[in-house]
């Protein structure tokens, strides 16, 4: 249950998991515009962290360069603070825990109400991720059959260029998903012990979406999404 800090307000603390292509940006976009989840994404974390040059920043630069997950000590050091500062609000963690490790730290940091998983066919994700291309300097992602930019080739806040990451890249991509797969299986596992997964498997995001939206209705107060909408907007 939401946990509640004093008479008036609760709080809802939820994480989305899924492989790389599985559709966690997209969906927590719409958890965090329709419920007013504050939408906390590991990797816009460290991009900002990179862009300011912080000291996490610039170690953890080294690992996602070599496309290496960063260190779990790095992560939990960056990540933990921030949930911390966030003892008003409700939140939906994207992109981590991805590790065991990083699923325990959290476990001690915080009590999460439910947790999301996506189970995407792999052909689906290799066909995704072979259309995704990202905004680098803000994450923004686009893709060019679902969701394409106004103008093509271009991002459309900036009219900045779009790139195409190297492991979105056919070749690189069979290997990533297998290795997701093997680093989520423990951290899976324990949530679903913990009787907070709720695994959701189709080839559409619009699919899903609909079933997601009547989970969150249900599991959250109305009372806390309208503050959490009220204290976002
Ligand atoms: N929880 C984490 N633990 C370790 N490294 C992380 C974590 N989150 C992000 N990273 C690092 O930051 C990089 C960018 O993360 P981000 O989640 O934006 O993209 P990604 O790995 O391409 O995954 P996805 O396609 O699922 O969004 C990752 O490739 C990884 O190196
Ligand atoms: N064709 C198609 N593309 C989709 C669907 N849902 C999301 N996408 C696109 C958006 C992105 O370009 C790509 C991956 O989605 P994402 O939200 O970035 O996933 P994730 O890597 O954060 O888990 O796939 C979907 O349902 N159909």
């Amino acid at each position: 249950m939401a946990q509640k800090l004093d008479d008036t307000k609760l709080l809802f603390r939820a994480v989305i998991m899924g492989p790389p292509g599985s559709g966690k940006g997209t969906i927590s976009e719409r958890i965090a515009r329709g419920f007013g989840l504050q939408h906390l994404s590991s990797g816009d974390f460290l991009r900002e962290n990179i862009a300011s040059n912080t000291e996490a920043g610039v170690l953890a630069k080294t690992y996602i360069e070599k496309g290496l997950l960063v260190p779990d000590h790095v992560m939990t050091r960056l990540l933990l603070p921030r949930l911390e500062e966030m003892t008003c609000h409700s939140w939906l963690l994207d992109g981590f825990p991805r590790t065991l490790a990083q699923a325990e730290a959290l476990n001690s940091s915080c009590e999460l109400d439910l947790v999301i998983s996506l189970n995407i066919p792999l052909e689906t994700l290799k066909e995704r991720l072979s259309h995704r291309w990202i905004h680098q300097a803000s994450g923004r992602v686009y893709n060019m059959c679902f969701n394409p930019p106004r103008v093509q080739g271009v991002d459309d806040i900036t009219g900045e260029p779009l790139i195409q990451q190297d492991d979105d890249k056919p070749e690189a991509l069979v290997a990533r998903l297998r290795h997701y797969k093997d680093v989520a299986k423990p951290v899976i596992d324990v949530y679903k012990a913990k009787g907070i997964l709720h695994t959701f498997s189709d080839t559409d995001t619009d699919r899903i979406w609909p079933y997601i939206s009547s989970l969150l209705s249900a599991k959250i107060p109305t009372d806390i999404a309208d503050a959490q909408r009220a204290s976002t907007h």
